[in-house]
């Protein structure tokens, strides 16, 4: 029979040429004996995958390999299937069969597959899987929320009453509104939020929507599909939303998000679904949005640039965080807490802490962060002075402290202590019972609290 297009006609010679051609290329070793079991043929991937050169050539395979069973299938002819074979430096699979022509065995035929590169290729895949969990590692500290509850400082009666309505919603899965001056502390509530509640260990996924360009800021929430616009990726993309699911996503200054956008916020708000832009399929979602803003949102909803529906979604919980003008007797925790941290060493100076105490920040607790960063850099001791403060900030506060030259540290600790107890009494009520717990709150017993009250003739 010939083996070529019937239409041409080819010499026998070129026949065995064309074969020989054929079974050299195939990338499986293959090795053939006739009836006798002398080997009649080996490909060049046989010797790659084995190490048998063409010497076996005409030759018993037994004599040469003693173990061999290809032999076996001359009498059985049973075709035998994966036999496992491996040397000092090889590893291959084998598969043998009779050939059968007539009904008369004729030879037999093994083909083997290397294992070594398998192998390489596993070991391979195993240190890319390494680095793919590495990077998922990564990711995940990426996006864990750092502060808890305890990490808030400040005793002042208004940031512990927001303390304690934080606490208690943190459970719930009800969007919440923080709102409060920058640098007052707004993210580190929204992460002691997440910690407290029962998503903690799940995603934690801040998100500055000032930040991010209008038109970009939709893709980024919701993710898009293939092909949505030019430069899509294939395949698509997750939004942060679905990155954040079972956990929390928080909206950095949402009153500038564009009034678009927040139609499509409160659709996820209220029916618990994202839509990728491009897509027309609906994923549910699972994700506790807590927003943020220093802006008065209820004057951008009189000005139509913030959606009044979604502002009354937002505003269901709201905590309002106080400015740090608002709370100044927390000012030397905070200082201690910031030199703690990081310069055990250092102590600050009296006329530096009245300043301190006097001066306006406008940046609130970021600043303050920030201005004892720069003065442990500048200190030449370790007292820190009012010549180590930044230049611009004694230049504001100058004029403000050169108003109250005559007033002492005392008199300042004095009426922070007046308004911090009257604050706190306001917050509880003025019944013996409300005054246990303001005493209870501000640290001291109900007897020091009234010569306080006292002292200060504050009225109760
Ligand atoms: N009560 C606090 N106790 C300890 N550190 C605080 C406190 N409040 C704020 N900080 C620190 O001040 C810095 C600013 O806080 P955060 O980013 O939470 O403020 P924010 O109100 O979200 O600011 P912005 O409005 O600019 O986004 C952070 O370094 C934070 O750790």
């Amino acid at each position: 029979m010939s083996i070529l297009n019937h239409q041409i006609d080819v010499s026998f010679e070129k026949q065995v040429e064309w074969w020989k051609a054929v079974i050299d290329s195939i990338n499986d070793g293959i090795l053939v004996i006739d009836q006798e079991g002398s080997v009649q043929l080996i490909n060049p991937e046989y010797t790659r995958i084995t190490g048998v050169t063409s010497d076996i050539l005409g030759k018993p395979l037994r004599e040469y390999r003693p173990g061999a069973q290809l032999p076996d299938t001359l009498e059985d002819r049973k075709c035998r299937v994966g036999v496992y074979r491996k040397t000092r430096d090889r590893e291959y699979l084998v598969d043998m069969a009779p050939i059968i022509v007539n009904d008369k065995v004729i030879g037999a035929v093994s083909v083997c597959k290397s294992l070594t590169e398998v192998h390489r290729l596993s070991q391979e895949l195993k240190k890319q899987n390494e680095k793919l969990k590495q990077l998922e590692r990564k990711m995940d500290s990426m996006y864990e929320a750092k502060y808890t509850f305890d990490q808030i400082i400040g005793k002042e009666a208004g940031l512990k009453g927001v303390v304690t309505v934080a606490k208690k919603v943190a459970d719930s899965s009800l969007p919440i509104l923080i709102t409060g001056e920058s640098g007052t502390g707004k993210e580190l509530f929204s992460q002691a939020i997440h910690n407290e509640s029962s998503r903690n260990g799940r995603p934690f996924i801040p998100v500055n929507c000032a930040a991010i360009p209008a038109e970009l800021l939709e893709s980024e929430l919701f993710g898009y599909g293939e092909g949505a616009f030019t430069g899509a990726k294939k395949g698509g993309k997750a939004g942060l939303f679905e990155m954040a699911n079972y956990g929390t996503l928080f909206l950095d200054e949402i009153g500038d998000m564009s009034y678009d956008l927040q139609a499509k916020l409160l659709r996820v708000l209220q029916e618990k679904k994202i839509r990728r832009v491009g897509e027309t399929i609906d994923r549910d979602i699972d994700v506790r949005v807590i927003a943020a803003t220093h802006r008065d949102l209820q004057h951008l909803v009189h000005k139509n640039r913030f959606r009044e529906d979604l502002f009354y979604r937002l505003n269901v919980i709201r905590l309002q965080v106080p400015s740090l003008r608002e709370r100044r007797e927390d000012i030397p925790r905070l200082i201690d807490s910031f030199l703690q941290s990081a310069y055990s060493t250092y102590t600050i100076e009296e006329q530096t802490l009245k300043f301190l105490y006097t001066y306006e920040w406008p940046g609130n607790v970021r600043e303050l962060k920030n201005v004892i960063d720069y003065a442990t850099c500048i200190a030449e001791g370790t007292e820190i002075t009012l010549h180590d403060l930044p230049e611009s900030m004694i230049k504001q506060g100058a004029e403000l402290f050169q108003q109250q030259p005559n007033r002492s540290l005392q008199g300042v600790m004095e009426d922070t202590e007046r308004r911090l107890i009257q604050e706190t009494i306001n917050y509880f009520g003025t019944g013996i019972e409300d005054k246990k717990k303001a005493a209870k709150s501000l640290g001291i017993s109900l007897a020091t609290l009234y010569n306080k009250i006292k002292k200060y003739n504050i009225g109760s």
